[in-house]
């Protein structure tokens, strides 16, 4: 069977990132990860995070950029990051689905919760690749 992405959102706001604490299945839940989903079939990754944001967190949110790197889920699924932010207007996320905890992680705080052990190598890469939080975190330079 070929690979099958899952899109994580390093969704990034003032400096923070966000991180989500699955409440289902049972073997994930309970740990923190980047909310996102699969990409369906036809799907483009970006439109699936902004929906996947849309759905679980009730935001209006658009992608950034790719984070380079490539992280082996449950078989067929990898997990591939992508850089988010809230659109202005937005709402506040608000764990609607999915998930029963919210945070926005701070520099220093990044591992203060229980990322899915799959999570880690990617969320060491995505501040690796941001070059750290800090208040443009995430922003397209020269936009
Ligand atoms: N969204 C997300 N899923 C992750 C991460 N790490 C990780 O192992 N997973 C796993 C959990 C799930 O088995 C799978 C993604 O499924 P999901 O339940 O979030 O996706 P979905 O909303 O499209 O799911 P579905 O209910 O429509 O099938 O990948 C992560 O950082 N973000």
């Amino acid at each position: 069977m070929s690979e099958r992405i899952v899109v994580g959102a390093a969704l990034l706001d003032g400096g923070r990132l966000l991180a989500a604490r699955r409440s289902a299945p049972v073997e994930l839940a309970g740990r923190w990860e980047l909310p996102g989903g699969k990409v369906e079939p036809g799907e483009t990754a970006e439109a699936a995070l902004v929906r996947e944001l849309r759905e679980e967190l009730g935001v209006d949110a658009e992608a950034g950029g790719r984070v380079p790197g490539e992280w082996p889920l449950k078989p067929p699924y990898v997990l591939h990051v992508w850089t988010a932010r809230l659109r202005p207007g937005s709402p506040a996320p608000e764990a609607l689905e999915d998930h029963d905890d919210l945070r926005w992680l701070g520099p220093g705080e990044i591992w203060d919760v229980d990322w899915l052990d799959q999570d880690v190598p990617a969320v060491r890469q995505t501040l690796a690749h941001l070059g750290g939080l800090d208040a443009d975190a995430g922003e397209v330079s020269g936009a």
